[in-house]
């Protein structure tokens, strides 16, 4: 009879686990001593839409609890008010702090993941370099050659012989090329009809996935892992090595170069970031910045902010804009508006100021970037206690994160149709790019951190649009299954599987 009883007990428990792991309303249930941790793993592979699910069920901001043991409780908002607030109003009090640190340790002290003084001289430095005029000559002039002879020969290639190709394979081999060859001045060639493997791609890659993993387990957990070499920290260690051996060649090829070579290029065609960190030579809190491990960070932290965020933003885009065909014929209007029509049928040899005055283009950029944020988290932690503008009390054992994906999709941010993909919300009555405030459109960051990079993606992203939809039709393969992954950029799981016909301009 007893027996019995506890039975009861225990099948009564086990449905009560099975209702609270499946429960999608509302905030998880709070497990003594495990806290909400089981509901959120069990839901982790569709993180994005739980956080949307719960979100929609509170007021914008509430307290995710951890395990009692694991110091992992977190205040997630979506609150613009708090956004602001941590990001610009309070931004001394909001560092990325020690725990962001050790999450991302492999970016060593580089621009990402550095604060205060260490942070502040970087981003200096990284500005002028990045906003100056010679690096603009040498972004156009690197884009316009990737897509020529890299972008239209593969989709040339796959036109003609009717197969099914990746595009976020291709656009993620695109942007890593680009990107390296706009931050070392060296290409790394990934980007072929024959499409190579690259281990350094594939070790920024796995050291993505470990790094966002790193979030949602326990920091025993993973350093454990670490230390019997299991897991993604195996992954990560690998990742690692490959990661530090590439960049060492880079900079001792880079060296050789420019001691064979005092003056680094012709001003006119422009100059890449590593260059131009060694020849300036650059002092930060007593620290060369032609020095190798300076050097190793900061190309790493320019290598993670340029690639994988830029081709993410594409390949959202692009399935974005192919299943909507009356944004695209708005768009092609547009291009053929602003080129003059030589060179609509050459559509490969733009120049900035004509990217720059395709609103329509950007506004659909922007539509897509608020629904697919490249970079879907983001998060601080307070030095001293605050209140927030929506009354909650955070104090320094507390991570604060903001889900950019839900923020996005919050009707109380963008109004009743925010799941809706529409670019003529970004439009201003006076027919220009509306601007939306940071801590509301919180995909390039807000306040003092804002991303260094926003004017080069757009650059890039609006030629790599126009040379596509102006030369081919794009269709998603039937029956392929999009949605985001779970890793720190906002992939989509499966790819983005297509055929492309070319079209006559
Ligand atoms: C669609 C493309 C891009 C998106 C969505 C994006 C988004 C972001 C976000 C969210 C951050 C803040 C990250 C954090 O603090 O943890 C950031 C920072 C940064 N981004 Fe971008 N980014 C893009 C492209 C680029 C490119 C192409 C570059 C380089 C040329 C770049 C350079 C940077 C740098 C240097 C920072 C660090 C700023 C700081 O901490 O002071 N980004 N970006």
């Amino acid at each position: 009879m007893a027996l019995f009883f506890y039975f009861e007990i225990l099948l009564v428990f086990i449905c009560f686990l099975l209702w609270s792991l499946h429960n999608k309303r509302g905030v998880p249930w709070n497990w003594p001593l495990l806290g909400m941790l089981p509901n959120l793993s069990f839901h982790i592979h569709r993180i994005h839409d739980r956080c949307v699910e719960m979100f929609d069920q509170t007021d914008g901001t509430f307290l995710f609890k951890g395990p009692w043991f694991a110091n992992m409780d977190m205040l997630t908002t979506v609150d613009p008010a708090n956004v602001h607030h941590i990001m610009s109003a309070n931004f001394s009090n909001f560092p990325k702090g020690s725990e962001f640190m050790k999450i991302f340790q492999v970016l060593g002290d580089g621009i990402f993941n550095s604060d205060s003084e260490l942070w502040k001289n970087q981003r200096k430095i990284a500005r002028g370099l990045i906003n100056h005029q010679r690096f603009y000559r040498f972004l156009a002039r690197t884009v316009r050659d990737k897509v020529e002879k890299g972008l239209i020969p593969i989709l040339d290639h796959v036109s003609e012989q009717g197969t099914v190709i990746d595009m976020q394979d291709v656009f993620q081999r695109l942007t890593f090329d680009s990107t390296c060859i706009l931050v070392t001045g060296y290409d790394p060639g990934c980007l072929s009809i024959e499409l190579p493997d690259v281990p350094f791609s594939k070790a920024m890659d796995d050291a993505e996935e470990a790094m966002f993993m790193r979030h949602f387990v326990p920091e025993s957990l993973w350093k454990l892992e670490r230390w019997l070499g299991i897991g993604q920290e195996k992954k990560l260690s690998r990742a690692w090595t490959t990661l530090d051996n590439t960049i060492a060649k880079y900079i001792s090829m880079k060296q050789e170069e420019l001691r064979k070579n005092s003056k680094p290029t012709k001003e006119e065609d422009g100059i890449d970031l590593l260059t131009s960190y060694i020849h300036e030579d650059y002092e930060i809190m007593g620290l060369k910045s032609s020095d190798d491990k300076f050097l190793r960070d900061s190309i790493l932290n320019l290598m993670i902010a340029g690639r994988d965020t830029t081709s993410s933003a594409l390949t959202w885009f692009l399935w974005l804009v192919s299943t909507h065909p009356e944004v695209q014929f708005k768009i092609r209007e547009e291009i053929k508006s602003v080129f003059p029509s030589k060179e609509v049928e050459n559509s490969n040899q733009f120049n900035i100021e004509e990217l720059r005055k395709l609103t329509y283009l950007h506004a659909a950029i922007s539509e897509s970037l608020r629904l697919y944020p490249p970079v879907p988290f983001q998060h601080k932690a307070p030095l001293q206690p605050d209140i927030l503008p929506s009354g909650h009390y955070v104090h320094p054992r507390m991570k604060i994160m903001f889900p950019l994906y839900a923020m996005g999709r919050m009707a109380s941010i963008w109004g009743k149709d925010c799941r809706e993909f529409r670019p003529e919300r970004w439009i201003s009555d006076s027919g220009t790019v509306r601007h939306e405030p940071s801590y509301k459109f919180l995909a390039f960051n807000a306040g003092p951190r804002t991303c260094l990079g926003k004017e080069v993606a757009f650059i890039q992203m609006k030629a790599v649009a126009v040379s596509i939809l102006l030369n081919y039709t794009v269709e998603i393969v039937e029956g392929h299954s999009v949605s985001p992954n779970v890793s720190i950029i906002l992939y989509m799981k499966h790819g983005l599987k297509v055929r492309v016909t070319k079209r006559c301009v």
